[in-house]
C-alpha cells in the first residue's frame, strides 16, 4: 500500500474513533435541552462564529434540543461609541438609561440576534429569533445595586437605569419550537412591568431559561479558558461552595460574576451541569458535548 494511501486509511480511522467516542455522549443527550450562550466577546471572530453556528445544527441535527442565548456587549459598546454615547459598567452589568436602551435593543435584537441566526441557517439549520418580548417569553423587573462595601447605607444605591432581572419566564414558545425542526435564538431583553424594554445580563437570561426548561446542561461560552485562579490557572472542576469562597476573596470579578451567580441559581433549580468553556477555541461546544475530554470549567452543585 502505497504511503497515502497508509495515510487516508489512517485519517478514516481516525474519523471512526471520534465519531463512536461520541456515541454515548449522543445517545444520553437524545431529546434533552441545552442551553448555550454565546457571549459577546466568543462573538467577534468570524470563523468562531461559523464553527460555533455548524455546532448548534449537528446538535439539532443528532436528536439534542439547543436553545441559544446571545450577549453582544462588545457590539453594544462599539455601536455605542460610534454614537458618541458614553457607557459604563457597575459589577459587570451596563448602565443603561433610555438613550441607550434603544440602541441596546437595535444591536441585540436586531444586529447580532439576526446574525446568528443566519449563520445558523446558512449552515443547514432553521433557526427562529426572538427577544424576551416575543411570545411574553421574559418578563423584567428594573434592579438596583448596592455599592458592596457600604451594603448598609442607602444613599449609597446604584440607579443603572434600565437594567432588569428576570421576573418571569414564559417557555410555550422556546418549547414549541425547540420541540419541533426549529433552533430558538434569544436576545437579552425582557419587557417589565411599565411596558418598557429592560436590558438583561445575557449570562442571567441563559441560566433562567435553563432553570424553567430544566435543561440537562448550560454551556456558557466566553473569553477566557474558563474560570481561573489568581495566578491564572484553570480551574476545572467548582461546587457551590467553592464559587461563593472566589466571589468573596476577589478571585471571579467583573464579568465572571454574573456569570458565576446564573450558573449557580441554575444549579439550584435543577440544571445538572453548568460549563463555563472557552469561545474563543473552534467547535468548543462540541468537544465539550462530545468528547471525553470536556473542556473550561464544569460546575456541579456538590462537590464530585
Ligand atoms: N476568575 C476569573 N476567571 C476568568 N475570568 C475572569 C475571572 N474574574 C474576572 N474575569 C473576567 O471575566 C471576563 C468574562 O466576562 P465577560 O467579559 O462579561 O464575558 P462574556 O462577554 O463572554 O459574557 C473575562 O474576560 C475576565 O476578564
Ligand atoms: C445589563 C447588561 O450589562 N447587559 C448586557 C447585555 C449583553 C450581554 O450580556 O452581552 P455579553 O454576554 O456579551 O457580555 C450589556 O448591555 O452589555
Amino acid at each position: 500500500m502505497k504511503n497515502s494511501q497508509m495515510l487516508q486509511k489512517k485519517t478514516a480511522h481516525q474519523i471512526a474513533d471520534v465519531l463512536i467516542e461520541a456515541l454515548p455522549y449522543i445517545q444520553r443527550f437524545k431529546d434533552k435541552t441545552i442551553v448555550v450562550k454565546f457571549g459577546g466577546n466568543a462573538m467577534v471572530d468570524e470563523a468562531l462564529k461559523s464553527s460555533f453556528a455548524r455546532d448548534i445544527v449537528l446538535m439539532k441535527l443528532v436528536g439534542l434540543n439547543p436553545i441559544v442565548v446571545h450577549g453582544g456587549g462588545p457590539q453594544i459598546g462599539q455601536m455605542l461609541e460610534k454614537l458618541n454615547i458614553k457607557t459604563r459598567f457597575v459589577d459587570g452589568m451596563r448602565v443603561t438609561d433610555s438613550e441607550t436602551m434603544d440602541v441596546v435593543e437595535m444591536v441585540l435584537g436586531g444586529l447580532v440576534n439576526k446574525e446568528i441566526v443566519s449563520l445558523i441557517n446558512k449552515h443547514g439549520g432553521k433557526a427562529i429569533g426572538l427577544t424576551g418580548k416575543d411570545g411574553d417569553l421574559i418578563r423584567a423587573r428594573k434592579i438596583t445595586q448596592k455599592k458592596p462595601s457600604t451594603e448598609t447605607d442607602a444613599s449609597e444605591i446604584i440607579d443603572l437605569g434600565y437594567v432588569g432581572e428576570v421576573s418571569s419566564i414564559d417557555p410555550a414558545a422556546v418549547d414549541m419550537l425547540g420541540h419541533s425542526n426549529f433552533i430558538p435564538v434569544i436576545a437579552p431583553i425582557g419587557a417589565g412591568e411599565d411596558g418598557r424594554s429592560y436590558n438583561i445580563n445575557a449570562d442571567l437570561v441563559a441560566g433562567k431559561i435553563a432553570e424553567v426548561l430544566k435543561a440537562e446542561k448550560l454551556i456558557l461560552l466566553t473569553n477566557t479558558a474558563g474560570i481561573l485562579d489568581k495566578q491564572g490557572e484553570l480551574l476545572t472542576g467548582l461546587s457551590l461552595k467553592d464559587i461563593d469562597d472566589l466571589i468573596a476573596d476577589g478571585t471571579i470579578s467583573g464579568g465572571m460574576i454574573p456569570k458565576t451567580r446564573c450558573a449557580t441559581d441554575a444549579l439550584k433549580g435543577g440544571v445538572h451541569s453548568v460549563h463555563i468553556i472557552d469561545g474563543r477555541v473552534d467547535h468548543a461546544v462540541l468537544l465539550e458535548l462530545f468528547t471525553d475530554q470536556g473542556v473550561g470549567t464544569l460546575l456541579l452543585s456538590r462537590p464530585r
